[in-house]
């Protein structure tokens, strides 16, 4: 899955931050640009980075579970009825699937530069160094940088019932689309990544929307949410 183009739908307005040293030293360039760097995607980033980069890969990091317990009041929300989206919680039985995407030459800066605002300064996250197994050789993980919303982030919302978190989501929408888009496509993914990768804790948020979805609204339009 290559992507040449890359959306310039959020001009910079700061300098990207540079890529954590020890994710830069594994593969030092001779041409003068920075290192390549894997970026680990494990929500939105997966069916939407909207930045170039050069390779990408199935996989998934351990010692992390995904949890829609970020409040997002930009791209699939708003300041008075914010969504939910994912981030990642420290959980040493978890496993989390993702894709992973490298980024080499001047693609690393771009990307860098674009996420800065995508998801530091409009979402909250912060960056951290992962361990990433890719599907089909999980025996050579590769360092990566990780978007993560901590709870010290004044967006978190940290836990709530699955019911309760597929009732925000059903409600709200923001700049980028329905919040409910944004829950399908990630179980969209799960489900391409076969029945090795389970989430229960997405699961349990689709079932509830499931049996919420015909109560809150007809058919058809449930369709149009998304
Ligand atoms: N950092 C996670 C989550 C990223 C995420 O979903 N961030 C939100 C920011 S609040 C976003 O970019 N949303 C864009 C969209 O919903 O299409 C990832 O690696 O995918």
């Amino acid at each position: 899955m290559k992507q040449e183009s890359v959306s310039q739908s959020t001009p910079p307005a700061s300098p990207p931050p540079s890529p954590p040293p020890e994710l830069s030293a594994h593969r030092p360039q001779d041409d003068g640009h920075p290192p390549a760097l894997w970026i680990f995607g494990y929500g939105s980033l997966v069916w939407r980075p909207d930045f170039a980069y050069s390779d990408s890969r199935v996989g998934f990091v351990r010692g992390y579970s995904r949890r829609f317990w970020q409040g997002d009041t930009f791209h699939r929300g708003s300041d008075k009825m914010p969504g939910r989206v994912v981030t990642l919680l420290e959980d040493r039985e978890g496993c989390t699937w993702g894709v992973a995407y490298e980024v080499q030459g001047d693609q690393v800066s771009e990307a860098l530069k674009y996420l800065n605002i995508r998801e530091a300064v409009l979402g909250g996250y912060d960056t951290k160094e992962v361990t990433f197994y890719p599907q089909d050789t999980p025996d050579q993980p590769l360092k990566a940088l990780a978007y993560v919303a901590t709870p010290q982030n004044p967006g978190y919302l940290g836990p709530a019932p699955e019911e309760a978190i597929a009732t925000q989501i059903l409600a709200c929408r923001g700049s980028s689309g329905h919040n409910l888009e944004y829950l399908l496509r990630l179980a969209d993914f799960m489900q391409l990544c076969g029945p090795q990768a389970q989430d229960e804790h997405l699961a349990a948020i689709v079932d509830a929307v499931g049996t919420m979805l015909p109560c809150f609204c007809p058919t058809e339009q449930a369709l149009a949410l998304v």
